[in-house]
């Protein structure tokens, strides 16, 4: 008998930032994520990205073209979290959420203070729109990592992003857990290939 084919899963990406989507600096966010989920997932992984500036409305349709036109799965953002003026990722986010996921934003802080002591200055958020998950991670490359992944002792905000996907009926996700150990209750888990 052979293995069944694993899920396709699409997922949006963007890199809010006023000087990468401008030239000013290479933008090194949408190569980062691409690196990570690519190592993590075993799936087949179809992006769509966007970079784009640190504007409110652009964000807010871009994160609607991804979810209601490309219909993606899940979308990540990186950048524009912190309390400057023209960081508006989150208020963007919002914008468009039909419910918001409080638990992604706390536990991407309560890691990123492993990290950084100024971790809680990003008000990233997590929020459902549709069937999509969408998550804000800071701006700084080194972030997406270290957010996702977490440390060995303390599990990175990817871990719970399978079993979200799963109960919003998306693709059912499978990591490499030397990147990332998901975690599903034991109903929830398939049977291994
Ligand atoms: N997309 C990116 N590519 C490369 N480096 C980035 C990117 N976004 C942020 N950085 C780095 O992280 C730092 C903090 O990110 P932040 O999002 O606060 O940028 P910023 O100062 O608001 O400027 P901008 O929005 O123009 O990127 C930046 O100064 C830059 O060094
Ligand atoms: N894991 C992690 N979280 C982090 C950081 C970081 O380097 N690593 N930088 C912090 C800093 S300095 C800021 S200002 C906020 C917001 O960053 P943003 O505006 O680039 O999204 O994220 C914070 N969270």
């Amino acid at each position: 008998m052979t293995a069944p084919e694993l899920d396709r899963v699409r997922i949006g990406l963007v890199s809010c930032s006023d000087r990468a989507s401008s030239g000013v600096y290479e933008d090194k966010g949408l190569p980062a994520l691409k690196e990570w989920l690519t190592e993590a997932l075993h799936n087949p992984i179809e992006f769509v990205e966007r970079l784009i500036p640190d504007e409110r409305a652009t964000i807010a349709l871009a994160l609607k073209d991804l979810v209601d036109l490309a219909r993606c799965d899940l979308v990540l953002t990186t950048g524009g979290t912190g309390p400057a003026p023209r960081d508006v990722t989150p208020e963007a986010t919002l914008d468009i959420a039909d419910r918001v996921m409080p638990g992604f934003g706390e536990q991407m802080r309560q890691i990123s203070l492993r990290f950084v002591p100024t971790a809680l200055l990003s008000r990233q958020v997590g929020v459902i729109r549709g069937q999509c998950l969408i998550l804000n991670l800071p701006g700084q490359p080194k972030a997406i990592a270290e957010t996702l992944a977490g440390l060995p002792d303390a599990a990175g905000i990817f871990a719970a992003v399978p079993y979200c996907i799963d109960l919003l009926g998306g693709p059912y996700l499978e990591t490499r857990e030397t990147v990332c150990k998901a975690f599903r209750p034991k109903s929830a888990l398939r049977p291994p290939r």
